[in-house]
């Protein structure tokens, strides 16, 4: 029997002006699947995230999370029913330390804003403490517990708000980009977690240019062209699929 469908992409379309961005886009994304959406520049690949997370609202179609309509939702109100998306800019604090930004992630998820006053309550022994260093410590950054943030290198910074991501416990994680600009080592330490959030049995859509991230994580593979989608199946049915090949993976030499 096929997992349950945790979001659901009823025939959007969202168009700028005279500029078709999407057109009827239409995708379902399983329970614990890993979906990657890949495309050439200007696919569409962004503006459907900002679609699914409220940043931007369709002109036609809807949105749906684990049956409950996102559409005309603001961002906030989104993250709260359970996407967590991460960009390409890391959002954590950087005056405070590594396991006091996991701490923070985790009572906002409680009182459903950030307030730095609760941090004195709960000191990093605390159950939330302990509960922040296992996270980080089982995710591989438990050598930078108590280094402040914004000391890390941008590689850490980034895996860092992939943690904060994950303890919130989202159904679902968006994730734009998560290795631009990474040399290939910080890469590797990038799809390490993620596996790790995979054998979770987290549900995650990735939106990736690197090819090796997208074959080595990817369960299923969505490929957008000129805001339409081209191609949808399995690794290997898109590595062969021709059309694939013509409108983008020739020229990223897979
Ligand atoms: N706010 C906007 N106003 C007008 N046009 C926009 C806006 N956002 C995106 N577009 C246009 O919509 C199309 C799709 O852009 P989008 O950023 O979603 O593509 P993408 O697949 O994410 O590209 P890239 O891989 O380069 O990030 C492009 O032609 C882009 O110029």
């Amino acid at each position: 029997m096929s997992k349950p469908i945790v979001l659901h992409i009823d025939h959007v379309s969202k168009t700028f002006g005279g500029l078709d961005a999407l057109s009827n886009v239409h995708l379902d994304i399983r329970e614990g699947e890993t979906h990657a959406i890949i495309g050439p520049n200007g696919a569409g690949k962004s503006t459907l995230l900002n679609v699914c997370v409220g940043g931007l609202e369709p002109t036609k179609g809807k949105v749906l999370l684990a049956g409950t309509e996102l559409t005309g939702r603001r961002p906030f109100e989104i993250n709260q029913l359970g996407v967590a998306r991460v960009f390409q800019t890391p959002e954590i604090f950087a005056d405070l330390t590594v396991v006091e930004n996991v701490m923070m992630a985790m009572l906002s998820h409680r009182d459903g804003a950030f307030r730095l006053r609760l941090l004195s309550r709960f000191g990093d022994r605390s159950e939330t403490g302990l509960r922040a260093t296992k996270a980080l410590t089982d995710l591989g950054l438990g050598g930078h517990l108590n280094h402040l943030a914004g000391a890390l290198s941008r590689g850490d910074k980034r895996r860092l708000e992939l943690v904060m991501s994950v303890v919130q416990q989202p159904k679902l994680l968006l994730l734009d980009e998560p290795t631009a600009g990474m040399a290939r080592a910080d890469t590797n330490a990038t799809i390490d977690i993620l596996r790790k959030f995979k054998e979770s049995g987290m549900t995650i859509v990735i939106i990736e240019h690197d090819m090796h991230v997208v074959f080595s994580l990817a369960d299923r593979i969505t490929v957008l062209a000129g805001g339409r989608v081209i191609a949808q199946g399995l690794p290997d049915e898109i590595k062969g699929n021709p059309k694939v090949v013509e409108a983008y993976l020739g020229e990223e030499q897979v």
